[in-house]
C-alpha cells in the first residue's frame, strides 16, 4: 500500500493470527485506515492453499475477521465476532494481491454490523464478507491473557496510529 491518505494501524497485538508479526503462522496483514474505512492488501500463498493454487476459505475468513477487527479502532470500541458470513464470489488466485476494504455499516446498541469487500489488482471483486460484532470490556479478555497486554489494546488506538504513507 502506498497511498498517501493511509494512515497505518498497528497490530491487535504480535502473535495475532491475522495481524501479528511474530505470529509465523500468520497473514501478516498490514492494515491502514482511510476515513472511516480499513484496508489492507493481502497475497496469499502457499500457506494459505484451498485448491491448488486457490485460496482456502478458512484464509480469506480470518482476513475478513480479522480487518473487522481493525474497524473497531474507528468506532473506538472494543467488541467481538458474534457472526461472519462470507459470499465466495470468485475463485481467489494465490500470489496475487486483493485489497480488503471494510466498514462500520451501522449499529444497533452494542452490536457493530460490518461489511467488507476483496478485490483483485485485476479490479475484480472476488469476495465480500458481513459480520456482527458485539461490544464487550476488558472482563472479557482479562481471563485468558495478560493483563497488560489487553490495557494495551484498548488504549492503543489513540495512542499509536502515526501517518507514515
Ligand atoms: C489482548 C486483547 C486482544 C484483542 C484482539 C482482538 C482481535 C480481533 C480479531 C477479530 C475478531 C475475532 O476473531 S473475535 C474471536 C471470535 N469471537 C468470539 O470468541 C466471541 C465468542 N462469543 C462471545 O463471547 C459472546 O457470545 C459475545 C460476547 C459475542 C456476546 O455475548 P453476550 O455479551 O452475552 O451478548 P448477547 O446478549 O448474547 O448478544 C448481544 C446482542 O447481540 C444480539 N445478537 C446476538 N446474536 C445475534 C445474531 N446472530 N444476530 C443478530 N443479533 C444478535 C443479542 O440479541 C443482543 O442484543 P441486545 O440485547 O443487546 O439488543
Amino acid at each position: 500500500m502506498a497511498d498517501s491518505t493511509l494512515t497505518s494501524l498497528p497490530p491487535h497485538h504480535p502473535q495475532c493470527l491475522g495481524c501479528g508479526p511474530d505470529n509465523p503462522a500468520g497473514l501478516h496483514l498490514a492494515v491502514s485506515r482511510d476515513g472511516d474505512s480499513v484496508v489492507t492488501d493481502v497475497t496469499f500463498d502457499k500457506r494459505h492453499r484451498g485448491a491448488p493454487g486457490l485460496a482456502h476459505g478458512g484464509a480469506i475468513s480470518a482476513a475478513c475477521d480479522d480487518l473487522f477487527g481493525f474497524v473497531l479502532y474507528v468506532v473506538e470500541e472494543m467488541a467481538v465476532t458474534r457472526r461472519l458470513t462470507v459470499d465466495y464470489l470468485a475463485p481467489v488466485p494465490l500470489g496475487q494481491p486483493h485489497r480488503i476494504t471494510a466498514g462500520l455499516q451501522r449499529r444497533h446498541g452494542r452490536r457493530l454490523h460490518l461489511e467488507a469487500t476483496g478485490t483483485g489488482h485485476d479490479g475484480i471483486t472476488r469476495f465480500t464478507a458481513e459480520a456482527l460484532f458485539v461490544v464487550v470490556d476488558h472482563h472479557h479478555f482479562a481471563p485468558h491473557g495478560l493483563e497488560a497486554d489487553v490495557q494495551a489494546m484498548f488504549t492503543r488506538p489513540q495512542r499509536r496510529d502515526r501517518k507514515d504513507r
